[in-house]
């Protein structure tokens, strides 16, 4: 069940929290809803839900305006960062809640719940009470609950933010599959970019109450619309005036005359896991640049006696134009620039 969104704002008092939404979420697709805090994503979350009702704009749910439609009404199953499960019920009454109340037949009941325990995983826990289940059994309760009305789209808010990482990453892994199987329309909001691309088709990024781009995971990554999206997806370092990301610049120690090729000093080298980040000096007036290596290359490079290198980006490399700040750093908290006025990005083979 596709679902339109159109020309959708909300302001709370003056605060602008979202500016003009356009956005298709396609049938049976899983989207992710991805920025950083109080970018406006739990709002448009809230609004495709009936949650929230929106200043201007439209809401269509699979062709029908859903926009004067109550929650209740709209056929959606959410889901929260906390879930707010009802505490004197067992998994399988909690997980059967909303069947009750829709008046379905008792054998309707105790079989759909049959097969949303199997779903889940968590048929040996029916008879429990929520405060017996870990946290990750708790969410996994939740989704069976919001599944088993049959809802034509899913909406989950952070559904794994208080989670820890190893649970997190299991339930992300498991969220796949399940929609796999089950294929239901579902919009996921997160703030974690990796989570984001793991799980999801599509990608939405939300900043400041905007669009800053929609696309696939690779699309994103290979062809970020902005520098906001390029630092926003993961580490980002500075090399001849542009963004680029440390994995993306070769290094040597020897001049070799490549395009966009700078000279520099060694100031650091760390460790992290099975790669070395260097920093290297271009210019003593800007922060050192961020290169990194797998741990063979360093070696390879002899790097722990050598203090003047030379740095490239490597073919293929995604180069972000940037507007000088004050000071750039290496891991910049991007301003927010709007859509249009976004420079294009260019690859290393136009810019040569
Ligand atoms: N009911 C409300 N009243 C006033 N301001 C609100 C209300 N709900 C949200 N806001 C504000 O709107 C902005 C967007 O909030 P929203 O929760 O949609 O952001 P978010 O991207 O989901 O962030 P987070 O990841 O922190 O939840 C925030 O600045 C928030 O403070």
């Amino acid at each position: 069940m596709s679902i339109e969104i159109r020309g959708v704002s909300k302001n709370f008092g003056d605060f602008r929290a979202l500016a003009d939404i356009d956005l298709t979420i396609p049938t049976g697709d899983l989207t992710a809803l991805l920025g950083p805090s109080g970018g406006g994503k739990s709002t448009l979350l809230r609004i495709i839900a009936g949650l929230e009702t929106a200043d201007t704009g439209t809401v269509a749910i699979a062709g029908t305006d859903a926009t004067g439609i109550p929650a209740r009404k709209r056929d959606v199953g959410f889901v929260f960062q906390h879930y707010a499960a009802f505490r004197h019920l067992t998994v399988a009454q909690n997980i059967a809640f909303g069947l009750t109340i829709r008046r379905q037949s008792k054998q309707a009941i105790a079989a759909r719940v049959e097969e949303m325990l199997e779903l889940v995983h968590l048929q040996q826990f029916a008879d429990r009470l929520p405060a017996q289940l870990s946290g990750g059994q708790r969410q996994r309760m939740a989704l069976a609950r919001a599944l088993a009305i049959r809802p034509r789209v899913l909406l989950l808010d952070e559904p794994f933010g208080a989670l820890d990482a190893k649970v997190r990453r299991e339930l992300r892994e498991w969220l796949r599959r399940l929609h796999d199987e089950v294929h239901v329309t579902t919009v996921f909001v997160t703030h974690d970019q990796e989570e984001a691309l793991d799980v999801a088709h599509r990608l939405v990024v939300v900043n400041q109450g905007r669009i800053e781009q929609i696309g696939s995971p690779d699309e994103l990554y290979d062809e970020p619309a902005n520098a906001f999206v390029m630092g926003f997806l993961g580490p980002v370092t500075m090399l001849g005036g542009r963004l680029i990301r440390p994995h993306d610049i070769g290094l040597s120690v020897h001049p070799t005359n490549r395009p966009g090729e700078q000279g520099g000093w060694v100031k650091r080298i760390n460790r992290v896991g099975f790669d070395v980040q260097v920093e290297v000096e271009v210019d003593q007036d800007e922060a050192p640049t961020l290169v990194t290596l797998t741990r063979r290359e360093a070696v390879e490079k002899g790097l722990n006696s050598v203090h003047r290198v030379w740095i490239h980006p490597i073919p293929g490399a995604v180069l972000a134009p940037w507007h000088r700040q004050p000071r750039p750093v290496a891991h910049p908290q991007p301003t927010r620039r709007s859509r249009h006025s976004a420079e294009p990005m260019t690859s290393i083979t136009s810019m040569v």
